[in-house]
């Protein structure tokens, strides 16, 4: 077997441990398929001393002469954050170096600038790693699905968020306690108000988006809400139409004001679907993701999406890739090709709202609820009146329309003498 290809691994915590540690497992294994040794170089963290796993002689807090170093071939970046890993990125492409990345929320936010580096400095950029975790996702939404036209991507891709939400769900565990388990499992991001806030799922949405529409999306472009303010009410409510709660990214063609089918709108929010729908039942830390394609019809992608060792399978599977084209001489993907559909905004996008409202039970209220649908557009597609007198419930589903639309009647909703409270506003995906 000819020369090692020597790694530099940037990071060492939930993710990068993983990695080092399967890289020096499955050594032999790892030879065998590539046709070299993988060897590491160097690891760079913050604190060497908390990293008592790591031969101290790779160990280093000088990133930046790690990756410019001659003998490395190839850089895996499981820092984290935009600086210092994208110079870091940026001064390894320039140097020559292949890299391999799980950080989404760079990629989200220069990953057209990424590719162009690595385009012309001729290197592999590769980042499976970075949505849905140990699912292989883009590089079928890259290479396998290229041919197709792709209309929907649709998916749980944060096991955090999806983590406290089924606890809550299942065993009735508060918000606080099940975002600590999941932290303690190693699912959450450093700063967890990634996860919950919904900028992670967002960051993985536009990377989603720019591969499967071949328009460049970043998180900025994305609609996002988090799990935040989903309320046990939510829950309860979701309940009583046979729905649960999920965290959804959505990525779809749209079309326009002007009926053009040339839009794209990708957003991030709460959303009740109905039990029977296959995201349902993904629990725990577990992500799923599906997409509606023209011809090939709908695809279902699901396993873990997130934890060291899962993701650390994604980041092998790149690091293979990228070896193999090192060795064969063959060029990685490169840039998808950009097809520069519009992103559209969320005030556009058309959605359906779940309402329940706490209104007096008197002769013409639901008329008057009812006009304030009407008024702004909006159509309802069922309505529910719970209890009666003070404590009268009125449950409303609407049809589609823009979001606007929805949000602006709420508004109203809030302000109106006829309704005592807005108890639960959340938006319903998949209900016939
Ligand atoms: N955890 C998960 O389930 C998943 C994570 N990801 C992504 O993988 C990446 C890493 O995540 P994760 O492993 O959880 O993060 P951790 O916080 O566990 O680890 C980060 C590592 O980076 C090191 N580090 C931080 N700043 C620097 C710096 N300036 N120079 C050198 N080293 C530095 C830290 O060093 P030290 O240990 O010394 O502090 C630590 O070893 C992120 O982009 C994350 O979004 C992707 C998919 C799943
Ligand atoms: N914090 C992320 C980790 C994987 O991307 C998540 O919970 O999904």
């Amino acid at each position: 077997m000819s020369d090692s290809l020597k790694v530099a691994l940037l990071g060492c915590g939930t993710v990068g441990g993983a990695v080092l540690r399967l890289l020096t497992e499955q050594s032999d294994d790892l030879a065998a398929r590539i046709g070299r040794r993988v060897e590491v170089a160097g690891v760079a963290v913050r604190r060497p001393d908390h990293h008592p796993e790591v031969p101290a002689e790779l160990l280093t807090t000088d990133a930046h002469g790690l990756v410019t170093r001659p003998d490395v071939d190839l850089v895996v970046e499981v820092i984290g954050g935009i600086e210092p890993a994208r110079s870091l990125l940026l001064a390894a492409i320039g140097a020559g170096k292949s890299v391999v990345s799980a950080n989404k929320a760079l990629l989200a936010e220069d990953g057209v600038a990424l590719h162009a580096a690595a385009g012309q400095a001729g290197v592999d950029l590769y980042y499976e790693a970075a949505v849905a975790g140990a699912i292989p996702l883009l590089r079928p939404l890259r290479e396998s699905l290229a041919g197709d036209q792709l209309r929907r991507v649709v998916g749980i891709v944060n096991g955090t968020t999806n983590y406290i939400l089924s606890r809550m769900a299942e065993t009735g565990a508060g918000f606080g306690e099940a975002l600590a388990e999941a932290t303690e499992l190693g699912y959450a991001e450093a700063d967890p108000t990634a996860d919950v806030d919904g900028f992670d799922a967002a960051a993985k949405a536009a990377i989603l988006a720019s591969l499967a529409f071949h328009t460049p999306v970043t998180a900025a472009d994305v609609y996002r809400e988090g799990i935040s303010a989903v309320s046990a009410t939510d829950v309860a409510r979701a309940a009583e139409i046979g729905c649960t709660v999920k965290l959804l990214a959505i990525c779809e063609r749209v079309a326009g004001a002007d009926g053009a089918d040339d839009g794209v709108a990708v957003r991030v929010h709460p959303a009740m679907i109905p039990t029977t729908h296959p995201l349902a039942s993904v629990g725990g830390a577990f992500n799923a993701v599906f997409v509606e394609a023209e011809a090939a019809g709908e695809l279902m992608f699901y396993g873990r999406g997130a934890g060291g060792e899962p993701t650390a399978s994604a980041v092998l599977g790149d690091l293979v890739a990228v070896a193999r084209n090192r060795v064969s001489g063959a060029a990685g993907p490169g840039t998808t090709g950009y097809a520069g559909l519009t992103v559209r905004s969320m005030a556009d996008t058309p959605t359906r709202y779940h309402v329940s409202l706490d209104v007096a039970d008197k002769p013409g209220v639901l008329a008057t609820v009812a006009h304030e649908f009407a008024a702004h557009g909006v159509s309802i597609a069922t309505v529910r009146q719970d209890g009666h007198g003070e404590a009268a419930t009125l449950v409303i589903v609407t049809h589609r329309a823009p979001d606007a639309a929805l949000s602006a009647t709420v508004a109203r909703l809030r302000e109106m003498d006829a309704v005592r409270a807005v108890t639960s506003v959340l938006r319903v995906e998949g209900l016939a």
